[in-house]
């Protein structure tokens, strides 16, 4: 827990030993608490080392311990204990030093980090804001515009840049705990005064203009927080710091803190850090685990296709240090896309101050043949079975036999694709989200032959390129197609019934999507679905022309988008999509009326009588269908855990992380509730089979609603992918 000696005599060495991060737990408190009296009453001790073990100074609290009774004593006496001490008391950061970690820091009179160290208050993220006097000393020590900025964000800071700002005194390559005890034998021998080290002791050295610089703040923080609590309430913090005394200022961030900790948003974040973790934990029907399976190297990878896709996995790659062959079948095509990554690099590398982009790890090639020699493919052309098995049978001739064969595809049959080869075991799909230099998220799509070692290639590749993959089982759309379609009906459907666009999409953001769904919809192009819908036969010459327009395959369908795509109403990239741009490319929508006419005159051809529809009807409609659809998954089978479910929606469909994702919440609203709700609408809505509840969702009602943990146990798996 934390460990007490003595070095040089008149130091006293304390080391937090709580692995992996040595975090902040009671039994860790406890600890540190007696030791540092016993250090700090000792008369033969002159001075106190803080450090921590395994080159970890301290990530903070526990904070599995979160949403649990309070045990153990507080850290705020602790920190203030150590801050008042007439004895120099050093902090020794290796590692991280972060949230309740860099309190502690705060209140030592030094801090000496190593040069790889990071610090950082991520509180925010886990809705909360630093609570042990976090936000009352960094203002004292680097003003309020930096303290607002990193306190706000969450943002870490590198050793040096926490030099710069004046967050540590020294920063050290070699030894950190030798040079913080040599430091303490300094501080000792020139009795130097510790008054002005106590951060409490500071009067703020704020600019005049610092109520200024908290109100802008306050409008920024407002306008990106989408609904989130805990970064508005960072600003009152900070302007508590910037306005009264030290006691004061305590006084209110612990208001404050004890306002979030029981929130139903910080449960939702905290929840998103596990889950987030957990989704690494993998694991086959075979017994096959992220713990026992052994991943392929892999030094050289061939991208197929220099499309949108293929471009911003080739950027991802080359920034993660990995020899890419870029392969394109037209020599136009080729061009634009090798243009198009170059300037993505030298832009990335302009942001990091570096003069020189790795573009020497780069090879573009119109020759398939080039990938002879490549560890890994990942296939990125359109989204066409004809093409990808033509491409995938070529592949197998091509490349060397371990050479693993991923697919791209954002909801094509793998298997089909694994068929079409002789390696079926080394197949897999690596689905990456648009812009895929940008976004986080990768479904690893494990077919019923993927071996273990495919997989954990694919997920361990993820990694390097910073993606949260999560695996997930075969089947159209796999997980977050799959649940997006249901949404987007829905979407669709409130439109039929009176909705505007702007409307819904104004309901989605209040509730803290990124962007509603009409405008992602605009942004990525209405041909996207229009393909998908024409290759799985709900339009085009193999509908029976008898078939009503607004019936499909048994259920309600909605034409809205096709009639839109016929009209050549794309999206941005056309100017007009279910928004109006002011050019093709534009990026800005607009509501347009002549949408309005469109949906008066298609509402009145169908006999359709417009309603006002409820704001609460359209998150009632929209992620209830979702998570229902979800429920149907977790019984597939084709995800392993809701929480994956829940980061897939995170991390690659805007999903407010606030509200933990859609499974999340529908248990935070109550299952109970979800399951009447669906009932009511599937009622009002009998064509609609998807808002009929799932068989999972009522078993988990009857079973007293379990929370989300426990949802494994009541999936009656009866071929789980996973
Ligand atoms: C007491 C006063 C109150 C203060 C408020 C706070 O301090 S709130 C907590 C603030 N701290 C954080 O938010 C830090 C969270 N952790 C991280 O950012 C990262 O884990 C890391 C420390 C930067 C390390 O990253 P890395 O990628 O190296 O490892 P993992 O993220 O995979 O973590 C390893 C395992 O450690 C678990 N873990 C990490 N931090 C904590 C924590 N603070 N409490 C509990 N558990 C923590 C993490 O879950 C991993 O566990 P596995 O079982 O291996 O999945």
């Amino acid at each position: 827990m934390a460990r007490y000696s003595r070095t040089e005599g008149t130091i006293a060495l304390i080391t937090l030993s709580n692995p992996p991060v040595n975090a902040l737990g009671a039994a860790v408190r406890r600890t540190i608490t007696d030791i540092m009296h016993r250090a700090l009453t000792d008369g033969e001790v002159k001075a106190v080392v803080l450090c921590g073990e395994n080159g970890t100074f301290c990530a903070g609290a526990d904070i599995r311990e979160f949403g649990k009774p309070p045990s153990g004593p507080a850290l705020v006496p602790l920190i203030h204990d150590m801050e008042a001490s007439e004895k120099p008391v050093v902090a020794a950061i290796e590692g991280v030093a972060l949230g309740g970690g860099l309190e502690i820091a705060l209140g030592c009179h030094y801090r000496i980090a190593h040069a790889k160290a990071r610090l950082g208050f991520p509180e925010v993220m886990l809705g909360l804001i630093p609570g042990a006097g976090g936000s009352q000393r960094l203002p004292r020590l680097i003003g309020i515009p930096a303290a607002l900025e990193l306190i706000t964000t969450g943002r870490l800071v590198s050793a040096q840049e926490a030099l710069k700002l004046g967050i540590v005194d020294q920063v050290v390559d070699g030894n950190t705990i030798e040079t913080a005890v040599k430091f303490a034998l300094n501080v000792i021998g020139v009795c130097r005064p510790l008054l002005s080290r106590r951060l409490s002791e500071r009067t703020p050295a704020f600019s005049v203009d610092a109520a200024a610089v908290l109100e802008e703040g306050m409008a920024r923080v407002k306008q990106r927080a989408r609904g989130a609590f805990a970064p508005v309430v960072c600003v009152q913090a900070l302007r508590a710091a910037a306005t009264l005394p030290y006691s004061r200022g305590m006084e209110t961030e612990e208001q404050l803190i004890n306002m979030l900790i029981d929130s139903s948003q910080a449960r939702a974040l905290q929840y998103c850090f596990f889950a987030q973790r957990n989704a690494r934990k993998w694991s086959l029907p075979s017994g096959a685990r992220w713990n026992n399976s052994k991943p392929r190297a892999v030094h050289r990878v061939g991208v197929v296709g220099l499309g949108t896709m293929g471009r911003g996995i080739t950027v991802s790659l080359v920034k993660a240090g990995i020899s890419v062959v870029a392969v394109e079948m037209e020599e136009k095509q080729m061009d634009l896309g090798m243009r198009a990554v170059l300037g993505m690099l030298e832009r990335d590398a302009q942001r990091r101050g570096d003069t020189r982009p790795p573009t020497h790890l780069l090879t573009f090639t119109l020759s398939l043949q080039q990938l002879g020699n490549v560890d890994l493919v990942i296939e990125a052309v359109f989204e066409d079975m004809a093409l990808k098995k033509r491409l995938f049978t070529e592949l197998c001739n091509v490349c060397k036999p371990s050479t693993l064969l991923c697919t791209n595809t954002s909801g094509l049959d793998v298997d089909a694709l694994a068929v079409v080869t002789h390696r079926r075991s080394l197949v897999v799909g690596m689905h990456f989200f648009a812009p895929a230099n940008v976004m986080k998220l990768l479904e690893v799509v494990c077919g019923p032959h993927s071996s273990a070692e495919a997989v954990a290639t694919a997920m361990t590749l993820g990694k390097r390129l910073g993606k949260v993959g999560v695996v997930v089982g075969n089947c159209p759309g796999f997980v977050g197609n799959r649940m997006m379609k249901l949404y987007l009906d829905q979407a669709y459907f409130l439109l039929e019934e009176g909705a505007a666009p702007e409307q819904v999409d104004q309901v989605l953001e209040e509730f803290g999507f990124t962007m509603g769904i009409f405008k992602v919809s605009d942004l990525s192009g209405l041909d996207v679905g229009w393909r998908v819908r024409k290759a799985s036969g709900l339009i085009g010459p193999d509908v029976n022309p008898k078939t009503p327009s607004r019936w499909r395959q048994g259920c309600r369908y909605s034409p809205l988008p096709d009639l839109l795509c016929e009209q050549g109403h794309l999206g941005q990239k056309s100017g007009r999509g279910w928004y109006l741009y002011e050019t093709p490319g534009g990026k800005e929508p607009k509501p347009d009326p002549a949408m309005h006419r469109f949906l008066q005159e298609y509402r009145s051809r169908y006999g359709l009588t417009p309603r006002h529809v409820h704001a609460h009807e359209v998150i009632e409609r929209c992620t209830y269908a979702m998570a229902n659809e979800g429920f149907r998954i977790l019984e597939e089978g084709i995800a392993a855990r809701a929480e994956d479910i829940d980061v897939i929606y995170v991390f690659g469909y805007g999903w407010p992380r606030h509200r933990g994702g859609p499974m999340f919440h529908a248990a935070q609203v109550g299952l109970a509730t979800v399951l009447q709700r669906l009932e009511h609408y599937h009622q009002l809505h009998p064509d609609v089979p998807h808002l009929q509840p799932s068989p999972l969702l009522q078993r988990l009602v009857e079973a007293g609603s379990p929370p989300v943990h426990h949802w494994r146990e009541h999936v009656q798996h009866l071929h789980s992918h996973l």
